[in-house]
């Protein structure tokens, strides 16, 4: 399972703590991120994590254009509601991108939580 990770600045946090609490379950995944997402996660758990460039920088773009070609499988994305961020644009571009191609995204944590359990079962 390809999975791409990203979390707004409020939301590494929680990102982080999700992917500790729950390693075994994505330590047979193949994992993506964003940026400073990645680095993050890599500093926590040791995962190998392919990392593209920071979110403003173009990283949700490069995300969204591996949803688009098919070659992710799943975005679980902790966006922050409550910050504009300046590179809207791309954030709304990638969750689109994940509409069009019925990719599955997790935009909080309850959802989250439910990929993991279809993760753990084998599901997708
Ligand atoms: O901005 C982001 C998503 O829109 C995340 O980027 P970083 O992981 O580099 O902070």
């Amino acid at each position: 399972m390809r999975i791409a990770l990203i979390a707004h600045d409020k939301k590494k946090d929680d990102m982080v703590e999700f992917i500790v609490k729950n390693k075994k379950a994505f330590e047979n995944e193949e994992l993506f991120a964003t940026g400073t997402t990645g680095k993050l996660i890599q500093e926590a758990t040791g995962l190998k994590v392919h990392r593209f460039l920071s979110g403003p920088y173009g990283g949700d773009q490069q995300i969204g254009g591996l949803v688009a070609q098919g070659d992710i499988d799943m975005v679980i994305f902790l966006r922050d509601p409550l910050t504009a961020q300046p590179h809207e644009p791309d954030v709304t571009a990638l969750l689109r991108i994940c509409d069009v191609h019925s990719v599955p995204l997790a935009t909080n944590l309850g959802t989250a939580e439910l990929f993991l359990k279809s993760l753990r079962d084998k599901i997708f």
